[in-house]
């Protein structure tokens, strides 16, 4: 089993994961959050914020939060939906594994009239980070759902760091009043904020960091669109949880279902998406 323990700093409830080969993780139970990744030899490959407010039902700032029932504005919901914001319970555990499960309270229901069971399973391997999301319809009328893992990567430096599996991909630009345009690029980079919509992308794509001379590996399933974020200077000097500098040390590659269109998810039926997280020497 995997120990649910108290966070020193924060004083929330999380699971630390540990693989054979020393591969670790952490999971906060507020969100089902993952807060850090780190690889065999001991290196951090996610972002969080030195400004993370650990404080529910606020999300924290950097990991993997999970987007749900709703990404972003696509539906009536406050943006990214409610699972981020909301208590999990930890339904099964193992060294390497955690499955933290969420109903909506009553409170939610009202906003969004829709019963649904949502698992989140995490797992550890050698070097490896999977997440699993499923849905199951448990009402008696079809729904509509759009979700995301919304993934912070760390990265040695903004102008050294690329996404790549993009060029020729269609994306809706989200700065851009969701107008649809084409990647012409072999990467993504940054040099400004980029926030886009990336839409039926190949399964595999990579976020790059030259300057380290690593890439992590994002293998997706079920989830059609990418999403590519860095809030830059304006963005970043707004948010209250994020460092004024931070923009040049993240970036978001989050594999999501949004502007393909929404799943329908029809009674007792259930919906599954994964990613899983690797690493390759440039
Ligand atoms: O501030 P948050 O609600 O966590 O959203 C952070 C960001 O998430 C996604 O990447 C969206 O595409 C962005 O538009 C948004 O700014």
């Amino acid at each position: 089993m995997a120990e649910v323990t108290t966070d020193q700093n924060s004083g929330l409830r999380k699971v630390v994961l540990k693989s054979p080969e020393g591969t670790t993780a952490e999971v906060f139970v507020h969100g089902a959050h993952v807060t850090s990744w780190k690889t065999t030899t001991g290196e951090e490959v996610l972002f969080v914020s030195k400004q993370a407010v650990y404080k529910p039902p606020k999300a924290i700032r950097g990991g993997i939060p999970v987007c749900f029932p709703q990404f972003g504005g696509f539906g009536p919901l406050s943006q990214h939906g409610f699972a981020r914001n909301s208590e999990f319970a930890v339904t099964d555990s193992a060294p390497e594994s955690v499955t933290l499960s969420l109903t909506p309270n009553e409170e939610q229901l009202k906003l969004f009239p829709h019963p649904f069971a949502l698992t989140v399973q995490v797992q550890v391997g050698n070097d490896i980070l999977e997440q699993t999301l499923t849905a199951t319809n448990t009402g008696s009328e079809a729904f509509e759902l759009t979700a995301a893992l919304h993934t912070y990567f760390g990265i040695s430096s903004i102008d050294k760091a690329r996404v790549d599996g993009l060029q020729g991909v269609d994306y809706l630009g989200s700065l851009a009043d969701k107008r649809r345009l084409t990647e012409n690029g072999a990467y993504v980079r940054f040099s400004g904020e980029v926030d886009r919509i990336y839409l039926a992308t190949p399964s595999r794509l990579e976020v790059v960091d030259e300057a380290r001379g690593r890439a992590v590996v994002v293998e997706k399933e079920g989830f059609p669109d990418a999403v590519v974020w860095n809030p830059w200077v304006e963005k970043a000097a707004g948010m209250g949880d994020f460092g004024d500098d931070e923009y040049k040390e993240m970036v978001c590659l989050e594999p999501a279902v949004a502007g393909s269109g929404p799943v329908t998810l029809q009674p007792g039926a259930s919906w599954s998406a994964k990613q899983k997280l690797s690493l390759r020497e440039l």
